[in-house]
């Protein structure tokens, strides 16, 4: 699907927030992972969520669906002895289900997005597993991957969170499952930090229980645990709603979205204040955000880290801010769906912005009176891509053709729905 992007003065109106994508997962994770029937309200529909419960249904959980909830029956530490799993192009469900497999005799992921999630590494979590007896064959860290039960055990395990947090979200989801207790220590930097808040949460309310330390780089998990089977609410999506809230605020606007929780665990909910700090008029208030926007915007600096997902829709924001803005302490988005980095900004420079990278910076010289617009862009096989670079055609002086931007179901299948209830001039062509 080719997305033709036109010039849009104007957004109008309000949206309910697409439910989250990392809470979905984990929740079907844990229900997966739990004897008995969970029941999940509101999941995600998303490719990332439909291969998540495509998956566990593989591994051979029972799950129903009607239009409001979910149940699932799980098989607890028992998976279907299944050969092949396919997890699309979703990390996450990838890097969790990689430890989970190590329950099984022999499962192979194959690779179905060799330009995508093909070509990103999972050294770290593939040595952390063999470390703990699992035998894995893999492509240079990368898939198809193969894993083997070998002499799975608990007991003291490192894992390095440079490039990824989900590597260690994976170990803390499995490490309660194993008859003998564990330690997980995280070596170097952990990125993407905040999530792991979220990966803790959910495990909690299963009524698991781990210590943490307060820095988040140590854990000590008792062995011979069990998921209880429990009733999960899935909140709004704050990295989908950014881009949104975005567009909002590149435009002339009045944008309201709903289901934002303002104590959520998401890191993401710090693009409120992101956009606040770049002079956006806008409320967070009772799980409503409100944009105002009036197309004038600052330049600022930002530790992109805190809140991933949503760093690019800050970036297509930025490139409308008067002056010079830097999001830093990024490097790890080039190890995403595409590099967020390097591909990104190749896009954002085919589009007209004055932009320039660092190994984990992006800088943004920003064009306050827009920019020219007029090209077609490469989506790069990315969700996140695809959404940033709708918000700068919204605010070109010729529009912006974006192919392949059927991938933006990987996360958010009704973000041009959403953005045309809104007002925004975008023609979908299959
Ligand atoms: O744990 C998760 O569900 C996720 C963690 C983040 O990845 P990294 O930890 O690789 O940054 C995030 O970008 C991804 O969308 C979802
Ligand atoms: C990076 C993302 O997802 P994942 O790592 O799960 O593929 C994302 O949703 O932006």
């Amino acid at each position: 699907m080719k997305a033709i992007v036109k010039p849009t003065n104007r957004l109008e109106g309000t949206i309910n927030a697409l439910s989250s994508k990392n809470y979905t997962t984990r929740y079907l994770l844990i229900g997966a992972l739990a004897e008995g029937t969970s029941t999940i309200y509101y999941p995600a529909h998303s490719e990332d969520s439909d291969a998540m419960r495509r998956c566990i249904r593989d591994l051979g959980a029972i799950v129903e669906e009607d239009d409001e909830k979910m149940t699932i029956q799980g098989f607890g530490k028992h998976p279907r002895d299944v050969s092949q799993l396919d997890v699309g192009n979703a990390g996450a469900v990838l890097r969790f289900l990689m430890s989970v497999a190590a329950f099984c005799p022999e499962v192979t992921f194959i690779n179905a997005y060799p330009n995508s999630l093909g070509k990103r590494p999972h050294d770290d979590l593939i040595e952390s597993l063999q470390a703990m007896g699992v035998e894995i064959e893999h492509n240079e860290g990368k898939l198809p991957i193969t894993i083997r039960n070998g002499k799975l055990h608990g007991g003291k395990i490192k894992v390095s969170g440079n490039v990824s947090s989900q590597f260690l979200s994976s170990l803390l989801f499995m490490a309660p499952l194993l008859d003998e207790d564990s330690e997980i220590e995280v070596l170097h930097d952990l990125k993407s930090k905040v999530i792991v808040g979220q990966t803790l949460e959910v495990i909690a309310q299963a009524g698991i229980h781990i210590e943490a330390s307060e820095d988040l780089m140590h854990y000590t998990i008792k062995g011979g645990q069990k998921y209880e089977p429990q009733k999960y609410v899935v909140q709004g999506d704050y990295p989908g709603s950014a881009a949104i809230l975005a567009a909002a605020a590149v435009t002339h606007s009045d944008v309201t979205v709903l289901r934002l929780e303002e104590n959520s665990k998401q890191g993401e909910k710090a693009v409120v204040d992101v956009l606040r700090a770049m002079g956006v008029n806008l409320t967070h208030e009772n799980g409503v955000v409100r944009v105002l926007g009036n197309q004038q915007l600052k330049a600022g600096e930002f530790d992109g880290d805190h809140f991933t997902d949503g760093v690019l829709a800050m970036v297509a924001a930025a490139v409308f801010a008067e002056g010079t803005s830097r999001f830093y302490n990024v490097e790890n988005l080039r190890y995403k769906e595409c590099d967020r980095i390097t591909d990104f900004l190749t896009e954002l420079r085919k589009a007209g912005a004055h932009v320039e990278e660092r190994q984990s910076e992006i800088i943004i010289h920003g064009s306050p009176q827009g920019v020219a617009g007029g090209v077609e862009i490469n989506a790069h096989y990315d969700h996140r891509v695809i959404m940033a670079l709708t918000i700068v055609g919204l605010r070109s002086e010729k529009g912006l053709i974006i192919n392949d931007a059927h991938h933006v179901a990987k996360s958010y299948p009704h973000y041009f729905e959403h953005l045309l209830s809104l007002g925004a001039q975008i023609e979908l062509v299959e």
